[in-house]
């Protein structure tokens, strides 16, 4: 077997709320029970689920943007640190791309394309020449390279998340997750931000992991699918068999419930 590009064992979270009276012990959320997955490198993994199943919460633990209560994250066979200083996880930002939900949430309205996508370069400290490496992504992801000199409010939401995806792959990392990024895109666009991660996946070799709550998607990009209810994976295979063959209950229940493309 290929040796993985990502690796969480035992991976967890738990929630400590705020109590609501003095008297009262603090509860407990367990968003997520300890889990292990594996990513290969270049393969695409689809995370399914309803709502408040622990989806954000796990990728969240994978891109070490939250620390876990439990387990271990291991990237290329290093271990990934949550609690380790910014600069000490360049390693491990430059090898990850992440795009959200909303691309009008996620841009900064105040700067120009080309400073947005070139943040990563400079955060980072990639050298180069971050202006011709912006205008490659731009038409990479289908923009014209003057789009590096317009703001964001002049585009659609579709090219907003072209935007947010040449940010995400601008400095040519080997794993992308998004967690939920089509969902808020009318359907055509949908299909056609679809077909470009597809195409970034061939061309650039990448890795993905995509959450969303839409099977049409998973079907469509996926490997493997992650089948996720109350804080736990569980299943897990081949999109096509899992998909076709449910081997757990809650997996034939969600496929039945879920909205496809
Ligand atoms: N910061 C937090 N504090 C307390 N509980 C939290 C926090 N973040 C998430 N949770 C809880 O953890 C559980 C899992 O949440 P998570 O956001 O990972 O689910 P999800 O599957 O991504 O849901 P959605 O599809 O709605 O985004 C939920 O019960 C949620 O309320």
């Amino acid at each position: 077997m290929t040796e993985p590009l990502l690796h969480a064992q035992g991976l967890g979270r738990v929630y400590t709320n705020p109590r609501e009276s003095l008297f009262q012990r603090p509860s407990r959320t367990v968003a997520l029970h300890p889990s292990d997955l594996v990513i290969a490198p270049g393969e695409a993994v689809g995370i399914i689920g309803e709502s408040g199943s622990g989806k954000s919460t796990l990728v969240r633990l994978l891109l070490a943007l939250d620390t876990p209560s439990s387990g271990s994250v291991a990237f290329d066979g290093r271990p990934v640190s949550a609690t380790a200083s910014a600069r000490s996880l360049h390693w491990f930002r430059r090898q990850t791309g992440v795009v959200f939900q909303d691309p009008y949430a996620s841009l900064d309205p105040r700067m120009s394309v080309g400073r947005i996508v070139a943040e990563p370069l400079s955060a980072l400290g990639i050298e180069g020449d971050h202006r011709s490496k912006v205008r490659a992504v731009l038409r990479l992801v289908g923009l014209e390279a003057d789009a590096a000199d317009r703001f964001p409010h002049e585009f659609s939401g579709g090219q907003r998340q072209r935007i947010a995806l040449s940010r995400a792959i601008v400095h040519r990392p080997r794993l992308l997750v998004g967690d939920e990024p089509l969902s808020a895109l009318d359907v055509t666009v949908r299909a056609q931000i679809l077909e470009l991660l597809g195409g970034l996946r061939q061309e650039l070799g990448l890795a993905i992991v995509l959450v969303s709550h839409d099977i049409g998607v998973v079907q469509h990009l996926c490997d493997r699918v992650v089948v996720m209810r109350d804080g736990a994976i569980v299943e897990e295979g081949p999109v096509a068999k899992v998909l076709s063959r449910p081997s757990h209950p809650y997996t034939t229940q969600l496929l039945a419930s879920v909205p496809r493309l």
